[in-house]
């Protein structure tokens, strides 16, 4: 067993593995980041530079109306490109160098700041190890970098170290297993998804620890580590520093999870950041794998009045060299001393017996002792230094034990299997097999190690599922009208209408803005252009999906979208052009959506605000992905928004933000009963019956019912509003979203279900924003038998055909005509 890395090599030609590839930026994926602000709308679009959208024809022998969507905008003069991933730059990241302060005011650490505060509160101990975070409110929606480009990956100088040249001695090797990114490590890892803590635990036991910044009484030499568990670390405000503030417990779970690793004989994968400064060398890149190590040791102590948990760690592989070494020193042993033991003594107060790990003296370890952390009869107020025979001090790991699992792990096996290819080990991240990095996967049709001049590849072979396999709850869909399995509160109210083959509910959130949801059935689905189609063709396609840097990543590095996507049509914002598909370049699926998502907005936006869409976004959902809590509402959008499901099924909730949702400021003394409330807010009902009361002068009932609201209050400690819609979405189905106060009040989130979903949002982006050479991107033209009619002249064509088998020959007009003239 082998738990140390290359030794040896050359580092120069390991720093000259510079990244290069660079994320690609600013596509816009409609999360805007602060949207509830954005009321300064910008002007309504010139509606002279928009043809007539829709040109219905007189009522034809087909019934069907006739649409011609075109803008008429300057021809394309841009070279059409193949629907390709778009190239990426070749210019090189650059290499920032930041030292302590550029780090604390740099974006990540805003972030990291802000969040730390909620970090405290919530008594974790991150902030102590790594700038992370995320206990705190839960993350607005996000959108995506803007177009200001970014390095991949943070280069080994970017990393901020006390100073800004790392004199520390050179290592004899390179770690196996390396990271320049949180989230490329904790995606790629399955022993350190802790995004948000120094260590992953899982069912008791501890996996991977991260040793960051644990600089204040940390240790590490080749072969062993002291840390302090986590917990308890504050500003003080004195020193203005990150001390050790609160007591930690050797109760807590923080501290016995090690202990349970030391006593079942469960190793612990290190890793050190470069921001550890007990390394004895100089690490290569941010994030760097150390190797297997077992628990040797785990005590509390208590210095200057506040009790801390430290944990020693010997490595498991005692003989060969670590890579972290200081290149040239002696080698470790070959043969370990396995016999030299610290000396142990017994509390002549508590009888408890405690090894002497200080060199200046022995002092007894158990927290109910009087002689608790104090030698000599003095209590400690300040670490000493470590005793060198304890340091010293060698474990013997039985040979017979096999650690659980590799520190490098193995490629994602099976991609190639059909049920695969989607699942959750096919994007959850993955090592170089070559040069040990960390990599998310970023795109949905490669997955390449991101390291310049690295060929590491895994290849993707992307099956073609039909809508069956991807959803056996189909099951439920009908050659009939589908059964709805939506759920909606007070205030929300439903409208039911069926239109041909289609179920359609309208849901109103709040007057004038709604939520249409149009259920698919099986026929509407398998027809041509149809979802059984689109899905398969999307499966097929190259469309250069992939995952977006969030501009507002809740780790420090860059944290990418949870789903892959690309976008068609005009180009939002400063978006690089390469950036957005023209309409043009468009795969027939996207535009056979796009069609039938302009039936569905005209169809649902009947009061002439409808503007077609010129932009479709592709949402791709690999297995556990999602898209959380956001909205649509960026100001160079219009307010209506259409998307359409395929594969998978999803649930797709509302609710209120809690900007809005939130009764804020309310005290029972200032209490106002004539102040309007607004329906769906927090505690809403009790607040109108209360001022009902109040203007009906029924003032001792009123006086009951106010306390009953502020009792309620006082109870719901909730920071957004529970979700008031939730819409079951399946394959084929549509949904529109009418109306500014969707995006503005209320917040929508999907989570699909199963191992594949597509969800394409068609929206209308202002184009007086987009530079005028870009307007041909959001230019398409659908012949006028081809545009999408809902399916009725199938339906109507079905239900003669119907009558006609019935007999009843009594109307040659069909009822849905019929409905049509009423
Ligand atoms: O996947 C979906 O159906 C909707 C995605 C969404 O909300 C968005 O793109 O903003
Ligand atoms: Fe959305």
């Amino acid at each position: 067993m082998s738990s140390t890395g290359r030794i040896g090599e050359d580092v120069s030609s390991q720093q000259s593995r510079r990244p290069t590839r660079e994320r690609k930026q600013a596509q816009h994926f409609g999360h805007s980041q602060q949207s509830e602000d954005l009321e300064e709308l910008i002007e309504a679009a010139n509606p002279g530079k928009i043809a007539p959208a829709v040109r219905k024809g007189g009522k034809r022998a087909s019934g069907k109306p006739s649409l011609l969507v075109t803008l008429p905008l300057p021809a394309p003069t841009v070279p059409q490109a193949p629907l390709l991933p778009s190239a990426p730059s070749a210019s090189a990241p650059k290499i920032k160098v930041e030292d302590d302060s550029e780090a604390q005011s740099g974006p990540s650490s805003l972030v990291s700041k802000k969040r730390s505060a909620a970090l405290i509160a919530d008594n974790d101990d991150s902030e102590l190890f790594t700038p992370t975070s995320s206990k705190g409110p839960a993350p607005k929606k996000q959108r995506v970098q803007p177009a200001t480009r970014k390095p991949r990956a943070a280069p080994r100088a970017k990393v901020a170290v006390k100073s800004e040249v790392d004199e520390r001695p050179e290592p004899r090797g390179q770690p196996e297993v390396w990271a320049e990114e949180r989230p490329a490590l904790c995606e790629a890892l399955p022993y350190f998804n802790a995004w948000e803590s120094s260590s992953f635990h899982w069912g008791g036991h501890v996996y991977g620890l991260l040793v960051d910044n644990d600089n204040e009484r940390g240790y590490m030499d080749e072969k062993t580590v002291i840390t302090r568990t986590s917990g308890g670390v504050k500003i003080n405000t004195k020193t203005g520093k990150m001390e050790q503030m609160v007591d930690q417990s050797s109760t807590s779970t923080k501290f016995t999870v090690f202990l349970n690793n030391k006593e079942r004989r469960v190793p612990i994968i290190l890793i050190v950041g470069a921001k550890n400064e007990h390394c004895p060398t100089r690490v290569p890149h941010r994030f760097n794998v150390m190797g297997l190590f077992h628990v040797t040791d785990a005590w509390a102590e208590r210095v200057n009045g506040v009790t801390v948990c430290r944990v020693r760690y010997e490595m498991i592989d005692l003989k060969a060299p670590s890579w972290w070494g200081v290149k040239g020193s002696p080698l470790p042993p070959r043969k370990p001393d396995y016999r030299t033991k610290v000396p142990a003594q017994t509390c002549s107060a508590c009888g408890t017996t405690s090894k002497q790990r200080y060199a200046v003296g022995w002092m007894c370890a158990n927290e109910a002792c009087t002689s608790f952390s104090h030698i000599n009869g003095e209590a400690l107020n300040k670490v000493p230094a470590y005793n060198p025979v304890f340091l010293a001090e060698r474990t013997k790991w039985p040979a017979k034990i096999l650690p659980p699992m590799p520190f490098k792990p193995a490629p994602p096996a099976g991609l190639s299997n059909p049920e695969m290819s989607t699942s959750h080990s096919a994007w959850k991240g993955m090592v170089c097999q070559i040069c040990g990095r960390c990599n998310s996967r970023t795109h949905w049709d490669e997955w390449k190690c991101e390291t310049d001049g690295c060929t590491y590849e895994i290849p993707i072979h992307h099956t073609i599922h039909k809508a069956s396999a991807l959803a056996p709850q189909h099951a439920f869909e009908a050659e009939g009208h589908a059964i709805s399995f939506n759920k909606w509160e007070s205030p929300v109210v439903c409208k039911e209408d069926f239109i041909g083959y289609w179920r359609k509910e309208t849901y109103e959130l709040s007057p004038g803005n709604f939520i249409s949801h149009y259920h698919a059935n099986l026929v509407i689905n398998r027809q041509p252009g149809g979802a059984d189609e689109m899905l398969e063709a999307l499966q097929g396609a190259r469309m250069g999906m992939m995952r977006h840097p969030l501009e507002h990543s809740p780790v420090e590095g860059v944290s990418l979208t949870r789903h892959f996507g690309t976008n068609f049509g005009l180009p939002y914002n400063f978006i690089a052009s390469p950036d957005t598909q023209a309409f043009s370049q468009a795969p027939a699926a996207i535009m056979d959506a796009l069609n039938r998502l302009t039936w569905a907005g005209k169809d649902a936006v009947k009061d002439g605000s409808y503007r077609p869409f010129n932009e479709l976004l592709c949402l791709g959902y690999m297995e556990d992905q999602r898209i959380k809590f956001h909205d649509d509402g960026e100001k160079d959008l219009g307010p209506d928004i259409a998307s359409i499901s395929l594969g998978g099924a999803a649930k797709m909730e509302f609710r209120m933000k809690g900007k809005y949702w939130i009764a804020k400021g309310l005290t029972a003394q200032t209490y106002d009963p004539n102040l309007p409330v607004r329906p769906g807010s927090q505690a809403w009902e009790l607040r109108t019956a209360a001022n009902e009361l109040y203007q009906a002068g029924r003032m001792d009932e009123y006086k009951a019912a106010k306390a009953e609201l502020f009792r309620a209050l006082k109870n719901d400690k909730r920071k957004h509003g529970p979700s008031v819609l939730t819409l079951e979405l399946r394959h084929g189905d549509m949904v529109v979203m009418h109306g500014e106060e969707i995006q503005l009040v209320f917040e929508h989130g999907v989570v699909p279900k199963g191992k594949l979903r597509f969800g394409l949002t068609g929206r209308y982006i202002k184009p007086e924003n987009i530079p005028v050479e870009e307007h041909w991107k959001g230019d398409f033209t659908i012949a006028p038998d081809k545009v999408y009619d809902g399916d009725m002249a199938l339906f109507k064509a079905e239900e003669r055909r119907r009558k006609e088998e019935a007999g009843d020959d009594s109307d040659s007009v069909s009822d849905s005509e019929a409905d049509e003239e009423d």
